[in-house]
């Protein structure tokens, strides 16, 4: 295999993945550099296996809403056996396959930058090897978990994402460390799969802080009403694990002190880009790396480094790593070939919108754009309006009790829909139709003739801009 690619790509989750695609499709060499496993932190210990362990669940309580069917008590044996088939047995061969089979060179090692457009790999096996670039180098190696430095917490051997999404036997009592969207999503799915108690610490004053306040309120009753204590305003001062595998002890801020048999860490992520090498090409080691809206990395001289996904810091979501690699690469493509580069689809537009993003707890949070606050922050002249989701007749028929809210914030000076935000079960699938209003800008006049079908839950679409006043 030669040592010069027209393209070096360092990290094969879905975002790395994605740029080597779209620069061998314009017939460019590239190299994809993986030190764990193909496919990323996504396929095996984040999006996957999550909403593989949240399926069955979320399927349940949709069925439990039904009259005249009974759901028999989950089979966690065969939950973890799906999680297992759904993450191909932590095994990357199909991923491989897709590197090689769009014809670039797949490098199992760790990368790091040793200067301008080179790229040095270490083996498993302590073998060195150095890649040189002809055009761009893409970062690409997403982020790992932050563990907060209280006192005792690391020596603990607390949990992240990948033990929680990787696990083979529920511990009895389980205590969170966070209030985004891993601890409620994990949260519940390990409750759900058995956890006798799960105690969620937040210390902010509503989880989900990001997403408007009524949905983090809905998955908290939610959660509350599956038996999960949630303590608000508190923080974790102290933890000592005495016994490896053994019994924790947990001070709260609060003064009270739990135990639990394990703890899991759901405070946020760091970029990765410890050990890659940003010194040796002049750029900061710590923090993520700041990218242009063409995903060229700003301050590098020639402007050679590119960087997408979780390491640019913008949005830690897989379609938004997905969607930057599609423009770094096309972009990367272009300026190769001396072509024009802003082209329609080679400009980050959707980022500055506000990413659309589906947390799977029940009920689940669907979002895209702007949130009130942020609107009004932003200087926009905001009105907003809300509707009680399980009024829609389409809601009625999905079972008793199905309940869930949808808010849409409206910029009143041009009359489009700045952002979207559904609480609902099964609300999934609903997002789409927002994300095409709020990117494209819809006016509501427009939307007006968008006539959602009787008897489905895009009604909900009909009483918004009823109670706007349509
Ligand atoms: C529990 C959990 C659930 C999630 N669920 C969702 C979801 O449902 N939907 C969603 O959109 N997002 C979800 N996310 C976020 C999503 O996982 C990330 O946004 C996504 O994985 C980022 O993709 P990436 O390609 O940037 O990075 P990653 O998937 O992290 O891949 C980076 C790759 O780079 C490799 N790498 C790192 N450094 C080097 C190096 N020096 N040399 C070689 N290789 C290197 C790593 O081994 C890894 O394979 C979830 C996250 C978590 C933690
Ligand atoms: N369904 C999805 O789309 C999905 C699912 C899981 C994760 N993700 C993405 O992965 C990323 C990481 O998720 P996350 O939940 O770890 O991060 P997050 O940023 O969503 O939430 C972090 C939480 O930890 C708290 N926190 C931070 N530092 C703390 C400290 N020192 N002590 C106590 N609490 C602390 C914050 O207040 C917040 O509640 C997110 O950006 C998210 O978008 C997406």
């Amino acid at each position: 295999m030669p040592d010069v690619f027209d393209v070096i790509v360092i990290g094969a989750g879905p975002a790395g993945e994605n740029v080597a695609g779209r620069v061998t499709r314009g017939g460019l060499t590239a190299a994809v550099v993986e030190r764990e496993l193909a496919g990323g932190e996504c396929s095996y210990w984040a999006c996957i296996p999550s909403k593989a362990l949240l399926r069955p669940l979320d399927l349940a309580g949709e069925a439990s809403r039904v009259p005249g069917l009974t759901v028999s008590d989950l089979d966690v044996g065969d939950v973890l056996a799906w999680r297992d088939e759904q993450v191909s047995g932590y095994d990357d061969g199909g991923q491989v396959g897709w590197i090689d089979s769009v014809g670039a060179a797949f490098v199992r090692g760790s990368g790091r930058l040793t200067g301008p457009r080179e790229v040095e790999v270490v083996s498993a096996g302590g073998e060195t090897r150095t890649l040189t670039a002809r055009h761009a180098v893409v970062l690409a190696t997403g982020s790992s978990p932050v563990i907060p430095p209280v006192p005792g917490l690391a020596e603990a051997g607390p949990w992240t994402n990948r033990e929680a999404t990787g696990v083979r036997s529920v511990p009895e009592r389980l205590l969170v460390i966070g209030g985004g969207v891993v601890a409620c999503e994990m949260a519940q799915a390990l409750h759900g799969l058995g956890a006798k108690e799960t105690t969620v610490v937040v210390r902010g004053d509503r989880l989900l802080e990001r997403v408007e306040p009524f949905a983090g309120e809905l998955v908290a009753r939610s959660l509350a009403e599956q038996g999960v204590r949630i303590r608000l305003g508190e923080t974790v001062e102290r933890v000592e694990r005495p016994v490896p595998g053994g019994e924790i002890t947990v001070h709260l801020s609060g003064g009270d002190v739990l135990t639990a048999d394990e703890i899991l860490v759901a405070a946020g992520r760091h970029p990765a880009t410890r050990d890659l090498g940003l010194s040796a090409v002049g750029l900061d080691d710590r923090g993520p790396v700041r990218v242009d809206d063409s995903m060229r990395a700003t301050g590098v001289d020639d402007g050679w480094l590119y960087a997408v996904g979780d390491v640019n810091g913008i949005s830690l979501l897989t379609h938004m790593g997905k969607y930057q690699a599609r423009i770094c690469g096309d972009v990367i493509v272009a300026r190769a070939r001396g072509e024009a580069d802003d082209r329609p689809g080679m400009r980050d537009r959707a980022d500055a919108l506000g990413s659309p993003q589906v947390i799977f707890t029940d009920p689940q949070v669907c979002a895209v754009g702007r949130t009130e606050d942020q609107a009004r922050s932003e200087g926009f002249e905001v009105r907003t309006v809300e509707y009680d989701m399980g009024a829609v007749a389409g809601a009625t028929l999905l079972g008793k009790g199905y309940a869930g809210r949808a808010k849409a914030v409206i910029d009143e000076r041009r009359k489009v829909l700045l952002g979207v935000t559904f609480a609902a079960p099964g609300a999934a699938e609903l997002l789409h139709a927002a994300t095409i209003a709020v990117t494209a800008s819809v006016p509501l006049d427009d939307l007006w003739h968008a006539v959602p079908a009787f008897p489905t839950v895009s009604e909900v679409w009909l009483r918004l801009l009823e109670a706007y006043g349509m």
